[in-house]
């Protein structure tokens, strides 16, 4: 089982341009859809869709179209009380998949709003292969919200991974080792927000994107699935690095497209596969959701894992292994 927690999930609303986004100007749209997502309930219906069973933690109400609409696709929605309702981020897709977000900062939580998702996690952790912390937090959590819930989840035994990004993805660095979970997946630019360096740089070059992957390993993380977008991912772990190249894809929208990849770890760990198919996986996922509109995930039938190319990465190119 994959427990996910999405403390800011969201309505995510796509909409389709039949050209450029031009600012200021007035656009006729060629589709506007819905979906529920927050990159922890993007993880869980991936599993879903998979087979494999998922339980997705939520701030919501039990009778909110957000939750309705999670159960009617199958997923174990667990909501628990929210601040307020479920937020909505607008994402504008262009032809040449150009994907611009648009993400809402979420109804402000207070400390017992907190500690609600907090014990519907440790509660069920126990039981799950791994336990997922994902997406940003709401107003009014503090910084430290997900470093703390990695220590307390050590406690209780299972597998970690967190996916965030910005104050919450700094003050687990520096809560580092003591909350360090077993799975981090930073993108380019989150690696080098702690790293330093520069995100464009990290993105096309592996063995240094590799190289910054490592400074977290080095502080106890399990392994660092670090997505490169049309790149691929590079993998580390205390064993080695991989870098892995995705099939040729036509992007229509990277929304979860991060999500997809993190599944296909995760899937990949389950199956019990070596680090490289992992890593293949991760990317066969994360590649077939940028082929696909809005915030859908794809269905195993749509991965193309035969055309995903693995290298090791050695010492002489990254000093990595
Ligand atoms: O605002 P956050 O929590 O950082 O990200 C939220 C979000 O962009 O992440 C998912 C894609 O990864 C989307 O479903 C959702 O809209």
């Amino acid at each position: 089982m994959i427990l996910t927690l999405t403390p800011n999930p969201s309505f995510d609303r796509t909409v389709a341009l039949d050209g450029e986004l031009e600012r200021g100007q007035v656009h006729r749209v060629v589709s506007v859809t819905s979906q529920a997502g927050g990159k922890g309930v993007n993880i869980s219906r991936a599993a879903v869709i998979a087979d494999i069973p998922s339980i997705a933690v939520v701030p919501a109400l039990k009778d909110d179209p957000f939750v309705l609409e999670l159960l009617g696709a199958g997923i174990d929605c667990r909501p628990v009380r929210p601040a307020g309702g479920v937020r909505v981020n607008l994402t504008i897709t262009e032809p040449d998949g150009t994907t611009t977000k648009l993400n809402s900062p979420g109804a402000e939580v207070s400390s017992d709003d907190l500690e609600r998702m907090v014990e519907a996690v440790l509660a069920r952790a126990s039981t799950a292969a791994w336990t997922v912390l994902a997406g940003s937090l709401p107003a009014g959590a503090p910084a430290e919200f997900y470093a703390d819930l990695v220590r307390r989840l050590r406690a209780v035994g299972g597998h970690v991974a967190v996916d965030t990004s910005e104050a919450p993805l700094q003050a687990l660095v520096a809560a580092l080792p003591d909350a360090a979970p077993d799975l981090m997946k930073p993108n380019g630019e989150e690696l080098a927000s702690f790293t330093g360096g520069d995100a464009d740089e990290l993105e096309s070059d592996p063995a240094a994107t590799a190289r910054a992957a490592r400074q977290l390993i080095d502080q106890g993380v399990g392994a660092v699935l670090a997505t490169l977008g049309g790149n691929g991912a590079v993998l580390v772990t205390a064993e080695g690095a991989w870098h892995a190249t995705p099939p040729p894809t036509t992007v229509v929208s990277t929304v979860g497209a991060g999500d997809s990849s993190l599944f296909g770890y995760l899937l990949g760990d389950i199956r019990g596969l070596a680090a490289p198919e992992r890593l293949a996986l991760a990317v066969a996922y994360g590649s077939a959701a940028a082929g696909l509109p809005g915030t859908t995930i794809p269905q195993p039938s749509q991965l193309r894992t035969e055309l995903v190319g693995v290298t090791a990465l050695t010492a002489s190119s990254g000093g990595t292994a």
